[in-house]
């Protein structure tokens, strides 16, 4: 049996289970307000009640690797563990990593998140590109053998990064040039009517930039990750504003505000398919 793409499997989760992708960013502020302390006994208090309000029930879930890091070797296990229960449950796992660097380097990162022998591989994990769009070569090429995904940073839902994705590069932007190298890397699956594996990040906050740089993001061919709805001011009427034709392929994420609504387990999943119904509504 051929395996599926990412793209495959990212299609069939959503289709299911609705839009949503539900961050797990267990903030100092976030973590504290739900009683636990900012130690590492919180943080796996906390990630075991978002693994078990997630798990099975929402299509994608996105933990942010920063605030495991944190805690260190104590704290990767956690995240190792909660990208290991999500899997087992169905539910795809996009690391939010944003790895990028020469490409000998590259190629480690590729092996530790995307490898078949990876300890807890995610279904994906964003990368940034400024260093070359072609310096992520070695992830593009792991994640196309092992039916995985990467979503490249195009414009990021923060404020600071016009400065750098709508410079010009002669006519074209950088933002434009990083949906160039996704479209190209996904002209196989598009020419086979499927969603591409490799993804672009654009944030639900970044206002007219997509008209104003001209991007094709339908054209991109894969999933378009829009962090942003919610405690960064993003609405599901700016994601219509933003991405225009390109809405079915939005992958919409949502961290503090679907998880605001903890600790308890089952307010939390509520909150999270509430958020995918009001979004599928939108976007579907
Ligand atoms: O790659 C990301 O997910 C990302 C890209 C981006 O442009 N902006 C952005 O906020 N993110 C991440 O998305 C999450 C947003 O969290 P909330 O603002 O709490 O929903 C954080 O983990 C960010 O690191």
């Amino acid at each position: 049996m051929t395996e599926l793409t990412f793209g495959q499997r990212l299609r069939t989760a959503t289709d299911t289970h609705g839009p949503l992708c539900a961050g797990i960013d267990p903030h100092r502020a976030l973590v504290e307000s739900w009683g636990l302390g900012y130690d590492v006994d919180g943080l796996a208090a906390f990630t075991d009640a978002c693994v078990d309000a997630f798990a099975g029930h929402v299509g994608v879930v996105k933990p942010q690797s920063a605030f495991f890091e944190v805690f260190g070797s104590r704290g990767i296990a956690i995240l190792e563990r909660a990208i290991l229960a999500l899997r087992e449950a169905g539910t795809l796992v996009i690391l939010d990593a944003k790895r990028g660097d020469i490409g000998s380097t590259m190629m480690a990162y590729a092996e530790a998140y995307l490898g078949k022998d990876a300890v807890a591989p995610a279904d994906a994990i964003t990368v940034s590109p400024y260093l070359g769009f072609e310096s992520l070569r070695p992830a593009l090429d792991l994640a196309a053998q092992t039916g995985r995904g990467v979503f490249v940073l195009g414009l990021t839902s923060n404020p600071e990064g016009r400065t750098v994705q709508h410079a010009r590069l002669r006519d074209v932007s950088v933002a434009e040039s990083m949906v160039a190298g996704a479209a190209g890397e996904n002209a196989g699956a598009r020419e086979r009517g499927e969603l591409g594996s490799v993804g672009l990040v654009v944030g639900a906050t970044v206002g007219s930039a997509v008209q104003e740089l001209g991007l094709d993001l339908a054209g991109a061919g894969g999933p378009l990750l829009a962090p942003g709805v919610g405690a960064q001011g993003g609405t599901t009427e700016d994601l219509r504003r933003v991405f225009g034709d390109a809405l079915p392929n939005v992958l919409p994420a949502s961290s503090r505000d679907v998880l605001s609504a903890g600790p308890d387990v089952a307010a939390l999943r509520d909150r999270a398919l509430r958020t995918s119904e009001s979004l599928a509504a939108l976007l579907r």
